[in-house]
């Protein structure tokens, strides 16, 4: 009897079909290791790599039929590989469809699954829609939204060659909706998400029919349909762990029976109890992606943008910002959390989990190395990495009206938060006091209602006296906390010269953050300055006190 490793890791003695024991024989064979998992279904799944290719195989260790299977086993080199994303900037014509497609194509090595993301700023466009729709403020034939997307979308279908009623279905039911909500006069979350889920079920289909029309076999899929199971937190959905091998099954057994290049849907899943369309926040294809890439386990997923990867600070901010080569999981979880667009704050978590490397690239600059991240480093020469500024944050100053030592001050006060729904994201606290900052990000418009706002006062000040300060700014300084003696010696230099007061510092547990807080009339001059010093600067990083060296620089 062989054995396999079950999904909480424990080898178990398993007997295998005659199917199983043939996808054993012919992984030695190809001198592919053969490592067998039973997944929650109870199929086998076999991962490995035989010379430098990752190889995935899947058998029913339950059935016995060997038929059907052979030309897949034994033909590695038709494997899926890697998971390909392309965000809506990459995609926002049919000139860049064209080039993207020209881009898959240049790497004939690989067999992709595509993920794409809604055509250029179409998302942002069908939520708008739906707010005018809702808001009685504009006739709905007449929204100008409404109009550029059904432009955009047509000239697309039109310039590459391909037939209006790939689309039409979806533009028609897209009109009749916001119609609905114009009569209803309301705009819910379930229904926001399923308005803007048409941005990336057009996009695929468009970019599957150009595939299929130059001759390269493709296959569109929406994500809701093939086991994309979230929660049901409308607008900020989270992956659920029966999506996996859901997805796992569907693509991988459509692509066995009849390989064809899976265009997939980026942002969308279902709500596992309504089972409606929901969308995974803000940028949320960057996850379907890795979702894939971890369901699949597969050997890379690359994330295709309009930067050089990951850069030293947001170019919008300052356009000198720098490539960084390479970063880790927790590094680029980090960042995405403290505001950087370009990569999904929950992104990472698949990709970590999975242990799988995720590249990111720049579709208008294929050669550019990009940025690797991978689960570690040579943090040894690392000290800043990159800055982040998370903007329009409020900060709220809170002291216990009680005596000092006071037991359970802290679990209170965040148990007002729970209550009302609202994360925190940077805390500074002191038995009897305490500040922190609230996650804008909570809502889809990134910013707290005043309501909320005045409700959490309200609460708090049962308990203690509140300060609430607005417009503040979160600078998140990315780097090797190993080194933070040095960092923060540098940045409170920057910020003396420059006049600035930091009104919080934190530094996360994580052990790759420092925060802090500034106020935001002051914070882009800061990252500026704080760039400068980092990653521009002739100087010295060490600065000695009475000649002799700093801790960290003896060690
Ligand atoms: N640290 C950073 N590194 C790279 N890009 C950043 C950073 N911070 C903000 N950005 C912005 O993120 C954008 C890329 O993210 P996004 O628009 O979500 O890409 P896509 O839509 O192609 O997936 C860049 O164009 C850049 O303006
Ligand atoms: N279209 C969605 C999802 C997405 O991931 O987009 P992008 O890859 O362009 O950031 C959004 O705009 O949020």
């Amino acid at each position: 009897m062989a054995t396999a490793t079950n999904l909480c890791g424990v080898k178990t003695p398993y007997s295998f079909s005659k199917r199983a024991l043939r996808v054993q024989s012919l992984c030695l064979q190809s001198r592919i290791s053969f490592d067998p998992l039973v997944d929650l279904c109870g199929v086998l799944r076999v991962r490995g790599s035989g010379k430098g290719r990752g190889v995935r195989v899947v058998c029913d260790a339950r059935k016995s039929d060997v038929a059907g299977e052979s030309e897949h086993l034994e033909g590695t080199s038709k494997e899926l590989t890697c998971v390909m994303k392309f965000g809506g900037s990459s995609v926002a014509s049919a000139d860049r469809m064209k080039e993207v497609a020209e881009l898959i194509l240049s790497f004939p090595e690989e067999n992709p699954v595509i993920v794409l993301s809604a055509m250029g700023k179409t998302t942002n466009k069908l939520i708008l829609a739906g707010e005018l729709a809702s808001s009685c403020c504009a006739k709905v034939s007449e929204i100008e939204e409404l109009s550029f997307i059904k432009e955009l979308h047509y000239r697309t279908i039109d310039e590459l060659g391909l037939d209006k009623s790939l689309i039409t279905d979806h533009l028609n039911i897209l009109e009749q909706l916001l119609k609905g909500l114009a009569v209803m006069k309301e705009l819910t979350p379930r229904q926001r998400d399923y308005i803007v889920s048409f941005g990336e079920c057009m996009s695929t289909r468009i970019f599957a029919a150009y595939l299929n029309k130059i001759g390269v076999k493709a296959r569109q899929y929406d994500a809701f349909d093939i086991g994309f199971i979230t929660t049901d937190d409308f607008t900020n959905a989270d992956i659920m762990e029966a999506t996996y091998p859901a997805v796992a099954e569907r693509i991988h057994g459509d692509w066995i029976s009849d390989p064809a290049i899976p265009i997939v849907t980026g942002f969308l899943g279902k709500g596992w109890k309504t089972c409606a369309v929901t969308t995974l926040g803000r940028g949320g294809s960057d996850l379907t992606a890795t979702t894939i890439g971890k369901a699949l386990g597969l050997r890379e997923v690359q994330v295709w943008k309009d930067v050089d990867g990951v850069l030293t600070c947001d170019p919008n901010i300052y356009p000198g910002a720098e490539p960084v080569p390479y970063l880790t999981y927790d590094e680029a979880a980090e960042l995405a959390y403290f505001g950087a667009q370009v990569l999904h704050p929950q992104a990472m978590r698949p990709a970590r989990e999975a242990d799988i490397p995720v590249r990111v690239k720049n579709s208008y600059n294929r050669n550019a190395p990009g940025t690797l991240i991978t689960k570690s480093r040579d943090m040894s020469k690392a000290i800043l990495t990159s800055i982040v500024l998370k903007r329009n944050v409020t900060m709220l100053d809170i002291v216990s009206t009680r005596m000092l030592g006071q037991f359970g001050f802290l679990a209170k006060v965040f148990a007002t938060f729970e209550d009302l729904g609202i994360s925190v994201d940077v805390v500074a606290t002191s038995e009897v006091s305490l500040s922190l900052t609230l996650d804008p990000s909570k809502l889809w418009s990134r910013e707290l209602i005043q309501q909320e706002l005045d409700n959490v006062v309200e609460e708090l000040e049962k308990i203690a006296k509140v300060n609430l300060l607005q417009h503040r700014s979160i600078i998140s300084l990315i780097g090797n906390v190993q080194k933070s003696s040095l960092i923060l010696e540098k940045v409170f230099h920057v910020l003396r010269t420059n006049g600035v007061n930091v009104q919080m510092i934190s530094q996360g547990a994580s052990k790759v953050n420092i925060s802090l807080i500034v106020n935001e009339s002051e914070s882009e001059k800061c990252v500026k300055a704080l760039h400068e010093a980092f990653f521009e600067s002739d100087l010295p990083d060490l600065v000695y006190v009475n000649g002799s060296p700093p801790l960290e620089a003896k060690a």
